[in-house]
């Protein structure tokens, strides 16, 4: 995966288990982000940013010229790292996507309801749906972003650094939606918090980065396995140094 001519990443071989939660970690600049916006094409909207390999989604190459990358998009939702609602309300944010996926306009405030429900997050907002959403809390703000990705009903989500900006409690709470969606929704999170990776994840990919012969830098996939593998007994001891916090 390169941007302009600089390779940020290279040998990433992963296979993301459907209906579990998948964490990337590893120190900064190793390609995490770069590797979780390969899985829907976010990539795509990055000038320069080029994909190498291939990204298999149910046997078919996401890089292949006929596959639409918005409808890639729609099937695998994105969580970014800030919580970034719409400028509007929170009934709004959550009917974006359906209301341009082509649902029915009766059907809408259902639609929103059951997002939101299932975002954890309706008993908190329903005397509120007119409301401003950046009004809201981080950690209301970041699960209506869930809600607003689940709207238009995706198979996966990527979740990047979800709970980053927020506190012990909203974080928690996270965690706990993000392992209740986990059952209908395919996760991969990125994560810099050694903590979270084994509190939520049942798989763990560990990066790091490394300079080639001509001393520049590149990402790499050191070790990929089950996540109580990877912290109890790491196979690498770059994945050793990393999580007992002597590198990175
Ligand atoms: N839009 C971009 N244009 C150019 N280079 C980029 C871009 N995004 C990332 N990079 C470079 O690609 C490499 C990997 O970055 P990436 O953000 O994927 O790493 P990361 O592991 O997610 O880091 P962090 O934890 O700091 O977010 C870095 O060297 C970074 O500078």
């Amino acid at each position: 995966m390169s941007y302009g001519g600089f390779e940020a990443v290279r040998q990433v071989g992963l296979r993301v288990p459907p209906r579990r939660i998948t964490a990337l970690i590893g120190p900064s600049g190793c390609g995490k982000s770069t590797v979780l916006r390969c899985l829907n094409r976010m990539n795509d909207l990055i000038p320069g940013a080029r994909v190498g390999g291939t990204v298999l989604y149910h046997g078919e190459d996401l890089y292949t010229p006929q596959v639409d990358a918005i409808e890639v998009r729609r099937r695998i939702g994105m969580v970014f790292r800030r919580p970034n609602p719409f400028p509007k309300s929170v009934y709004d944010n959550v009917a974006y996507g359906p209301r341009i996926t082509g649902h029915r306009r009766q059907d809408l405030p259902d639609v929103v309801e059951q997002a939101l429900r299932r975002a954890a997050l309706w008993e908190e907002v329903e005397d509120k749906l007119k409301q401003n959403a950046l009004s809201l809390s981080g950690g209301r703000r970041q699960r209506l972003c869930i809600a607003r990705a689940i709207a238009v009903r995706p198979e996966a989500l990527l979740m990047d650094e979800p709970c980053s900006a927020l506190d012990l409690i909203a974080t928690t709470r996270i965690e706990d939606l993000m392992q209740n969606l986990a059952a209908d929704y395919t996760t991969v999170i990125v994560t810099h918090n050694m903590q979270q990776a084994p509190r939520v994840s049942d798989r763990t990919a560990f990066f790091t980065v490394e300079a080639d012969e001509h001393g520049e830098r590149h990402g790499r996939l050191i070790e990929y396995d089950l996540t109580t593998k990877v912290f109890a007994n790491p196979a690498d001891p770059r994945t050793e140094d990393y999580i007992t916090g002597r590198f990175g």
